[in-house]
């Protein structure tokens, strides 16, 4: 390639944001009443600007910051080139903190989570040069449009002083129904996904027959990250029997994951004890886990993640996709590694309809929902384009929402301010 064509990287500029979020909660504590997340644009000499999205925590921001600035120079379509700067970047790097999510994903690797966000906008920037979606850079679409699943949350009335969102309470097995029938009939979502680890196992079974009754058709799962004991997790294996689709990290750790998996039918899934490439082979050794979920926010970006996929293909195990609080330029990017990865085949897990759709970064109606899918963007790129507006008021809020001076699990108010996610709760 001749260097006129070549698309050098001239500028990086990330954006740490702050948008609403509901209190909704997992095993470690409830979401803050705001989310954090980091928009990076990268500039080219030619003129383009591709985007990424990632984690919003201090950490992670001047990892970001300082991993852009070593890669001022290099060509877009140089992913490996990508990939060697953001590692130089990371050469002095302690490692500590910037995990971005709830802590429960603690040994993910560092290069990965910082070089993602990169790696989706070169490809974006990619897509625009060439006049191709980023699905066509991934291989080719193989569904052109991409399953998402109804994440349900036991979830409080509203954060104190604030208690009439419009989702009310979910604390119990008829609030989920409630829940879960508002979410369908909002977006028609065919699979339903409850995050548990809230209540002591006994209830959480009975919500899970309650969803089953109300909604017999579709495929159910639940993930209680870790809080459960091998035992308790067998037990609940064993009752959820032909009730779930999967089982998401019941129990802590690959060791822990194997001895349930010899004991329960269905496969278990996991984002937590398997997040890393490092992780693969003893997890495949152990028969740990039959489904890994994706996330290219961690895996190292879209490429990675459909690496991931390939090993998953070639030992057996089955392909979905893990979400956090998270804005339009990852859902699109979602969307596209989905699209284009032919054994990522389960719906997809998306915190989107818990955020209010006022609060984006992208210019509204690139991504509907429809049917509980979404259609594949076939725009140049990611097909989703930044609205500076909009971009320039959620960082003022995440100026003035008090809220970024926390540590890394940046948007969760702990509960159990001892959570170790390899000791179980229950
Ligand atoms: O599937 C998962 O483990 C998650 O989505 C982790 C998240 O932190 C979720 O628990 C949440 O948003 O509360």
């Amino acid at each position: 390639m001749s260097d006129t064509e070549k698309h050098r990287i001239s500028e990086v500029r990330v954006t740490p944001v702050a948008f609403r979020d509901l209190p909704l909660l997992n095993s470690v504590g409830v979401h803050e009443p705001f989310a954090l997340r980091s928009v990076v644009e990268v500039v080219t000499d030619s003129g383009l600007c591709g985007l990424g999205e990632s984690y919003g925590d201090l950490p992670h921001l001047r990892r970001l910051e300082r991993a852009g600035q070593h890669l001022v120079g290099t060509d877009v379509f140089d992913l490996n080139g990508v990939w060697r700067g953001v590692n130089e970047s990371l050469a002095a790097d302690s490692g500590v903190g910037g995990h971005g999510m709830s802590g429960m994903v603690t040994d993910s690797s560092l290069a990965d989570r910082v070089v993602s966000p990169f790696e989706v906008a070169a490809l974006d920037l990619q897509g625009k040069a060439v006049g191709r979606p980023v699905s066509d850079l991934l291989g080719g679409a193989v569904r052109d449009r991409v399953a998402y699943s109804a994440y349900l949350f036991y979830k409080w009335a509203g954060h104190p002083g604030q208690e009439d969102d419009e989702w009310g309470a979910a604390l119990d097995p008829d609030g989920l129904v409630r829940q879960a029938r508002r979410i369908i009939d909002a977006y028609g979502f065919g699979a339903i996904k409850l995050k548990g680890g809230v209540l002591p196992p006994e209830e959480e079974i009975e919500a899970v027959r309650a969803l089953r009754a109300a909604f017999p058709g579709l495929p159910l799962r639940l993930d209680p990250n870790g809080a459960w004991s091998v035992a308790s997790s067998v037990k609940v294996g064993q009752e959820l029997d032909g009730v779930v689709e999967y089982l998401e990290d019941p129990t802590p750790g690959i060791e822990g994951m194997a001895r349930v998996a010899r004991e329960v039918s269905m496969p278990l899934a996991t984002n937590m004890c398997v997040v890393a490439f490092k992780h693969l082979p003893p997890a495949v050794r152990q028969d740990a886990v039959q489904v890994v979920l994706s996330d290219h926010h961690f895996w190292g970006g879209l490429r990675r993640s459909q690496r991931l996929g390939a090993i998953c293909e070639t030992f057996g195990m089955g392909l979905s996709m893990h979400s956090n609080s998270h804005l339009g330029i990852s859902l699109a990017a979602m969307t596209h590694l989905a699209s284009a990865t032919p054994n990522l085949d389960y719906a997809c897990d998306t915190h989107w309809p818990w955020k209010d759709p006022a609060e984006d970064v992208v210019v509204p109606g690139a991504l509907t929902f429809e049917d509980g899918a979404v259609a594949v963007p076939t725009a140049p790129g990611l097909g989703v384009e930044l609205d500076r507006d909009a971009l320039a008021r959620l960082h003022e809020q995440y100026l003035t929402s008090g809220i970024r001076e926390r540590d890394d699990t940046a948007y969760m108010r702990r509960f159990r301010p001892e959570f170790d996610p390899t000791v179980p709760r229950w």
